[in-house]
């Protein structure tokens, strides 16, 4: 089987070495790469040379970003080729258009690798759906920002230290304030809650990132037991859903204050199953490829993934509520103190904001963070 690889960096070479090395069957017989960029004989910078070879039947997008990517997976879906794409981005933005085209041309589309990295996270939740009803998905699904959180509370590492590390090991996004502002974990988790609710999520959730987190921060809230990551979170019933992104103050023995370095850890709930919790490399060249390559032997193996994402449903933003602190040097309205007794450096102070919705959060946040752009906000998760 012959199949083209859309982008040759951190991704597309961990496809090409686990395809080259650890897959019979497989060839990867061209490379769609920049004009100056064409190191290799496979490659060629003009996509028409991939949609119209009739001997590739599946095209694997690792480009990113929105365009071209959109109109390159449109084009190989309508010549009926298969797509496998890690691009959450492109997905996030275009899922249903996606999915039409591919059903409409009897192709595949395979997205496993747009969430969670190596780990089989979209798959799991398809087979969840095939007996329950999921009514909650969450997680960790960042592997840049769990690994600067992680080291700043394990080395008390500065963050923009950690981050470019985190770009030199080829966790990050190509613009990295798309993992520290939350947009990542938006797009994962639109996609992941789309795939478990059956119908196509909207983009306009509340997003707040890390980018403020101090590890005065991380202190305080290690001196209430918890620690603080990173959640996209999702929620839905009787028809409704709601969804948001932001730092989570989470029990210090929970798993999730317990995920090191690069890793994800992504948590669904269903009817009859529970609670299921999936742990592994959220990113990097080898894990993300992994995926991609399960998601090739799927397509050589004849097995078709199938997304049910046309149920209409509301979005509901009082579905998801918690208590959330602000820390800042400016005065958050309708707040009450939150640790008097702990000094930050520069008279910052923290308040607590009790049961108000993701939404209300968000809007109070923005008004704080216009008169102090350093302040933070983090849930409180409750304890169940
Ligand atoms: N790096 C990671 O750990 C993960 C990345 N992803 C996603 O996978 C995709 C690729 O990510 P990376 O490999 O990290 O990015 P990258 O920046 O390392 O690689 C992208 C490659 O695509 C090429 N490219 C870009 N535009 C092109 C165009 N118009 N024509 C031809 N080639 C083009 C670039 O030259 C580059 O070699 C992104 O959508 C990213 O969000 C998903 C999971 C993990
Ligand atoms: N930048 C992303 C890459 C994987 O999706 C991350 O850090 O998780």
């Amino acid at each position: 089987m012959k199949i083209a690889i859309l982008g040759h960096g951190v991704v597309g070479r961990g496809v090409d070495r686990i395809v080259t090395e650890r897959v019979e069957g497989v060839e990867v017989s061209r490379i769609l790469e920049l004009p100056d960029r064409l190191t290799d004989p496979r490659m060629t910078s003009n996509f028409q040379d991939i949609v119209d070879d009739p001997e590739i039947s599946l095209v694997v997008e690792c480009m990113g970003g929105i365009e071209p990517a959109h109109t390159f997976i449109m084009d190989a879906l309508s010549a009926g080729k298969s797509v496998v794409t890690s691009n959450k981005a492109v997905v996030a933005e275009h899922f249903g258009e996606f999915v039409s085209q591919a059903n409409f041309s009897h192709a595949g589309l395979y997205i496993e690798a747009t969430c969670g990295g190596g780990i089989p996270w979209i798959a799991s939740i398809l087979k969840a759906r095939r007996i329950d009803d999921i009514s909650s998905i969450s997680g960790i699904m960042n592997g840049t920002t769990n690994y600067i959180v992680d080291a700043m509370v394990r080395e008390g590492a500065d963050f923009d230290v950690v981050l470019a590390e985190a770009q030199r090991l080829g966790y990050a996004e190509r613009d990295p304030s798309a993992d520290i502002d939350g947009i990542d974990v938006r797009n994962k988790t639109i996609i992941a809650s789309s795939v478990a609710f059956d119908t196509t999520c909207t983009g306009s959730i509340p997003v707040t990132g890390i980018r403020t987190l101090t590890k005065a921060d991380l202190d305080l809230f290690e001196s209430r037991g918890l620690s603080v990551k990173l959640l996209g979170r999702a929620v839905q019933g009787d028809g409704r859903y709601a969804a948001a992104v932001e730092p989570v103050a989470v029990p210090l023995r929970s798993l999730e204050a317990n995920v090191p370095s690069n890793f994800n850890l992504c948590t669904l709930v269903g009817t009859t199953v529970g609670e299921l919790k999936f742990y592994g490399q959220g990113a990097g060249s080898l894990p993300t490829g992994n995926a991609i390559v399960q998601d090739i032997l799927d397509f050589s193996e004849g097995r078709v993934p199938h997304y049910d994402i046309d149920t209409p449903k509301q979005y509901d933003p009082t579905l998801l509520t918690s208590d959330y602190v602000i820390r800042t040097s400016s005065y958050v309205e309708d707040s009450e103190p939150y640790a008097e007794d702990f000094e930050f450096v520069g008279g910052d102070r923290a308040f607590l904001l009790r049961g108000i919705t993701a939404e209300k959060a968000h809007e109070a946040f923005v008004n704080v963070l216009d008169q102090d752009p350093s302040s933070f906000m983090a849930a409180i998760a409750r304890e169940d």
